[in-house]
């Protein structure tokens, strides 16, 4: 049975699939069976007639378990909004227990499953739910991605603070350098360790391959299952 994380972020764009990418190639080169899900995906567009993601697409090539869409991404809209708008207009109810069935099917096929939300932490799902609602269903510990930009000490505080609420453990935070010119850099990071308690598990460079990087393995040594 897989260890599920999590994953979020302190906003949409921050490089949710970007980590998680690079988390699944880290558990990969350890030797374990790592997958990934993306519950609900907006901002689709038609291909061949079906609906498709870049996320779910970059999972799957990162990923080393082969998995079935309908598992992978139960939930995909065209619209580029926030998924329960997305949901509304498309006269579909996310069903958050048919979400968790998925994500224990592939828990089935897995050693380890990274779980990313849309959006940030309360990102609403459906109608009466957020992504915060999915964690807290999945009981899956936390990684928070933070998109290293101007603003981001303010939205990782409120998410850590939102996430210890939930009573899930955040279990790591990733550094992502969307903005390579982010003035201070050195200091904003070590502003974000004391406000989040603990060192990053690991910084992204900014880079045109990051979706095709991996992590170094003593960046998710901690996480094994
Ligand atoms: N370290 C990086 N270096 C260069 N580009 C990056 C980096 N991280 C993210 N990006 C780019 O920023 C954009 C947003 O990244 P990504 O898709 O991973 O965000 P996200 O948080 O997963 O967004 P969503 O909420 O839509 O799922 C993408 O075009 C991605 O290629
Ligand atoms: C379309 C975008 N890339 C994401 N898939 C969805 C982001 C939802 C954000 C909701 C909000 O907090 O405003
Ligand atoms: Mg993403």
């Amino acid at each position: 049975m897989s260890r599920v994380y999590f994953v979020t972020g302190t906003d949409t764009d921050v490089g949710k699939t970007v980590a998680t990418c690079q988390l699944l190639r880290a558990f990969a080169d350890q030797g374990l069976r790592a997958a990934a899900m993306k519950p609900v995906a907006s901002g689709c567009v038609l291909r061949d007639g079906a609906l498709w993601h870049g996320d779910v697409a970059a999972h799957a090539q990162a990923a080393n378990v082969a998995a079935p869409s309908a598992l992978t991404n139960p939930y995909r809209f065209l619209p580029a909004i926030s998924p329960h708008l997305a949901a509304r207009e498309a006269g579909v109810g996310i069903d958050l227990d048919h979400l968790v069935a998925c994500a224990r099917q592939l828990g089935e096929m897995s050693d380890v499953l990274l779980v990313e939300g849309a959006g940030g932490w309360y990102a609403p799902l459906g109608e009466d739910s957020a992504m915060a609602d999915l964690a807290m269903a999945l009981g899956a510990p936390v990684l928070l991605v933070v998109g290293m930009r101007l603003g981001c000490l303010n939205h990782a505080r409120l998410s850590a603070e939102a996430i210890a609420r939930s009573g899930l453990p955040l279990a790591g935070w990733l550094a992502n350098r969307i903005d390579p010119a982010m003035a201070s850099y050195a200091d904003n990071l070590a502003t974000l360790e004391c406000v989040l308690g603990t060192p990053p598990l690991a910084e992204i460079a900014h880079s045109s391959a990051a979706e095709r990087g991996s992590l170094p393995a003593s960046a998710v040594i901690t996480l094994r299952p």
